[in-house]
């Protein structure tokens, strides 16, 4: 079971590299760890779970938050339209993206930072994605707003982006011409 110990923080390598594709079909072992990332999202969102294991709450997981330079992410949750995301990626792309950007109000949070960066992370609004699931199929999302952030917000660990490389050094609350926050 992944817990906070198993969560690498700022200064680790993996988190400012780009990593590798994964071998398709996936091995055994990545398959476990892609399940495993998963749980740990779902669990970090369970009140007993969470508590008992003294989870930070997280929407997504990459793996080289666990210090595995490998191309594959997690997500769980639901977005503000009530449509909900909970699977594993491996080598997930974006293959087209809108220029309309958008943000969360609130900024982000990452687990593998322990303090809080205040500040607008423009994201793009609207991105197209192709990856293999979990289940190992192929798949083409189309997500919009809140979804689309967090699935960016994942993609880029896998890059070595972190989400206060987007915040705007000289004003941190500068919104982007146009943006409108996606929460
Ligand atoms: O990479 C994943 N994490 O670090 C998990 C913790 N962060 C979040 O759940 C989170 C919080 C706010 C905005 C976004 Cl977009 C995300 Cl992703
Ligand atoms: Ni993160």
């Amino acid at each position: 079971m992944i817990t906070m110990k198993d969560i690498v923080r700022e200064g680790y390598p993996t988190l400012t590299e780009s990593a590798a594709p994964v071998e398709m079909p996936p091995n055994k072992e990545d398959q476990e760890t892609l399940t495993d990332m998963l749980t740990f999202i779902q669990n970090s969102q369970d009140p007993e779970i969470s508590e008992k294991y003294e989870l930070r709450p997280g929407v997504g997981l990459a793996a080289p938050q666990l210090g595995l330079s490998k191309r594959m992410m997690a997500v769980h949750f639901e977005d503000l339209n009530g449509n909900s995301y909970s699977d594993g990626y491996y080598n997930p792309k974006i293959i087209s993206h809108s220029v309309e950007q958008t943000y969360i109000s609130t900024g982000e949070g990452c687990l593998s930072v322990d303090r809080e960066v205040p500040g607008i992370v423009p994201r793009h609004m609207r991105i197209t994605i192709k990856a293999i699931n979990l289940n190992g199929e192929p798949v083409k999302l189309r997500l919009k707003g809140y979804a689309a952030v967090v699935f960016q917000h994942e993609i880029d660990h896998l890059n070595g982006i972190m989400f206060y490389d987007h915040i705007n050094k000289n004003d941190p609350f500068k919104t982007p011409d146009g943006a409108k926050p996606c929460d």
